[in-house]
C-alpha cells in the first residue's frame, strides 16, 4: 500500500470511529475493520494472488479499499455488495479518492442473492461482514460458490461470538473445508474449501 492510501485508510479509520461514538443504535454505525484484520486480509489476498474476490457487506468502503489495493497488485477485480444505497455510494467517493474505482463493482444488493447468483467456484475469496444471523442460512452457497482451495473470512467471531456460534458449528461438521482463527481486531474465522471437494 503507497502512502497516499494509507493516508487515506487511516483519515477513514479515525473518521469510522468517531461516526459510530455517536450512534447508539448499532445500524446507524459504520461498523469498519479493525486495521490489524484489514492488513491481514490484505496481505492473505497478496499472497494468495486472488484476483476474483466477493465482499459482502460494503459500508463506507474501508475494507474495500484495503482488498481492492490488494486484489489490483494481483492483476484482478472485484465485487462488494450492500442493502445500504447511501453507504455505497459513500463507498464509491472513497474508492474515487483512492484511484481504486475502477478495481470495484459496487453492487446495492442483498449478500444472499449476491451468492444464489455466483457461478460455482466464482469466487477465489469472500470476505463476509453483513448481519451476523444470516450467515448459517449463507453456508450451502458460501462453499458452493468458492473455488476449490478458495478463502472465505468471516469477521466478528470473537466480538460476537454468541451470535456466530451455530455457523461455527456448521463450519465444523463440514468435512469440505478448513479453519483456523485468527485474534486480530474484532476475530477473523478463515476458512478454506479443500482443493479437492
Ligand atoms: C459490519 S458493516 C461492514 C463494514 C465494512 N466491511 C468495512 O469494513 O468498512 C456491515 C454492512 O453490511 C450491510 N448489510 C447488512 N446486511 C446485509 C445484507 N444482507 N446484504 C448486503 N449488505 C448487508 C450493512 O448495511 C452494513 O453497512
Amino acid at each position: 500500500m503507497d502512502e497516499k492510501l494509507t493516508a487515506l485508510t487511516d483519515q477513514l479509520h479515525r473518521y469510522g470511529v468517531d461516526h459510530d461514538a455517536g450512534k447508539p443504535d448499532r445500524l446507524d454505525r459504520l461498523r469498519n475493520l479493525e486495521p490489524d484484520s484489514a492488513a491481514l486480509l490484505a496481505l492473505i489476498v497478496r499472497a494468495t494472488r486472488t484476483q476474483h474476490l466477493l465482499e459482502l457487506g460494503t459500508s463506507n468502503g474501508y475494507s474495500t479499499l484495503w482488498l481492492a489495493d490488494a486484489v489490483r497488485a494481483n492483476g484482478g477485480r472485484m465485487v462488494s455488495v450492500e442493502l445500504d444505497p447511501d453507504r455505497s455510494a459513500e463507498a464509491a467517493a472513497n474508492l474515487d479518492r483512492a484511484g481504486l474505482r475502477s478495481v470495484v463493482e459496487l453492487r446495492i444488493q442483498d449478500a444472499a442473492d449476491a451468492l444464489s447468483e455466483s457461478a460455482d467456484g466464482e469466487w477465489g475469496m469472500i470476505f463476509l461482514d453483513a448481519e451476523r444471523p444470516a450467515y448459517r442460512s449463507y453456508w450451502p452457497d458460501l462453499v458452493r460458490v468458492l473455488e476449490p482451495g478458495g478463502l472465505l473470512a468471516v469477521d466478528n467471531v470473537l466480538s460476537h461470538a454468541d451470535q456466530v456460534a451455530d455457523f461455527r458449528a456448521l463450519v465444523t461438521a463440514d468435512a469440505r473445508v478448513s479453519e483456523a482463527l485468527a485474534p486480530t481486531g474484532a476475530g477473523v474465522l478463515l476458512i478454506v474449501r479443500d482443493p479437492v471437494c
